[in-house]
């Protein structure tokens, strides 16, 4: 377990959505309610990093309005710094979101087009005083899916944070709902980001997005041959990593995990599943993990098997956001009923 020796200076860019959820296990819209949290790849990524004792500050632009100030709220509630967030004109991205049960599968429709953080201007960003003292910068395939100009600001960010010697993770997070329309230019953009990152998240489909690759359909060996012609490609990269979800309906699941180093694989897992609360964010809070280890210099075997420990914990806390603490690590590996 990471004994916190590093604490980051980690700032996170992209986009934070209202998420309006159809209460328990319903379908979307039958009934009168929903339920709102707010949550977004990056923010959850950053979150994370907060409740794992790390500065994480946020990047993103919010409309000037009461959504805004309850988002920002929101934000501030998780331990983020916020000194950041634009207030600029555009609307709150909303997603809608249904959990499934059984096996009906969950369900996610966006609704974000012309948010306040797609509207942006890549110019908009001061890079200069928004990275200033930064040393780990996490990004995502979702914000240059948002359009062109958060795709310049990605790229714009990931290049000063490098250049100021920081350290910089890409979660590929492919979102094909988003790219509708747009599936031609996603692989140059995605290759462009992957160039800029230490530390990538992706599969071995995400990579055959990027570059000519021969997939087999063993997903172990796809992902070991395809981080490999990753690594001669990209110069900069210094870890790849995965994560194999095997569902049986949306209440249990099995969770295993990957990470190529030019040292060679590792493997972490299973971590079995039952009594799914929630299943968003569980990726986000596996890069939580996965940068909060690497950045306390904590042997690759240890970080990923805790870093797939947090995302298990995850799956039972409601809400896109990661409050996992290291001690709820052992709690969970312990599995008591009560802790007091
Ligand atoms: O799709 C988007 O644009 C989002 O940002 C919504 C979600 O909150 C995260 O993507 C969660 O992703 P997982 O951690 O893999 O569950």
């Amino acid at each position: 377990m990471s004994d916190m020796k590093t604490r980051l200076n980690a700032a996170v860019f992209g986009e934070v959505m209202l998420r309006l959820s159809a209460p328990g296990r319903e379908p979307l819209l039958r009934s009168a309610r929903l339920e709102t949290w707010f949550g977004g790849a990056e923010a959850n990524v950053a979150a994370g990093l907060a409740a794992l004792g790390h500065s994480a500050r946020v990047i993103t632009a919010l409309p000037d309005n009461a959504i805004g100030d309850a988002c920002l709220g929101e934000l501030r509630r998780s331990g983020l710094d916020t000194t950041h967030v634009v207030r600029s004109n555009g609307r709150m991205g909303l997603y809608f979101h249904a959990s499934g049960a059984m096996q009906r599968p969950a369900e996610i429709v966006y609704d974000r087009a012309h948010s306040a953080f797609s509207l942006m201007p890549h110019e908009g960003w001061n890079w200069d005083a928004a990275l200033d003292g930064v040393d780990w910068l996490h990004l995502s395939g979702i914000t240059p899916a948002l359009g062109a100009a958060p795709a310049r600001a990605a790229l714009d960010a990931a290049q000063r944070a490098r250049e100021q010697g920081a350290k910089v993770s890409f979660d590929f997070n492919f979102r094909p709902m988003l790219w509708q329309g747009r599936e031609a230019e996603a692989g140059a953009i995605l290759g462009e980001l992957v160039a800029q990152a230490t530390l990538l998240f992706s599969s071995a489909g995400d990579l055959a997005r990027i570059m000519p690759l021969e997939l087999t359909g063993r997903r172990e060996a796809d992902f070991d041959s395809s981080a490999k012609a990753a690594f001669a490609r990209f110069a900069g990269l210094e870890c790849i990593v995965t994560t194999f979800r095997q569902s049986r309906g949306t209440l249990e699941q099995t969770l295993e995990a990957r990470l190529a180093s030019r040292d060679g694989v590792i493997a972490a897992g299973p971590e079995t599943l039952a009594g799914i609360v929630e299943r968003i964010g569980g990726g986000d809070a596996f890069a939580a993990g996965l940068i909060d280890a690497l950045a306390s210099g904590t042997d690759h075997q240890t970080a990923l098997t805790d870093a797939l420990t947090i995302m298990a914990v995850k799956h039972s806390i409601p809400g896109d956001q990661c409050t996992v603490r290291h001690s709820d690590i052992a709690a969970w590996r312990e599995g008591s009923d009560l802790k007091r």
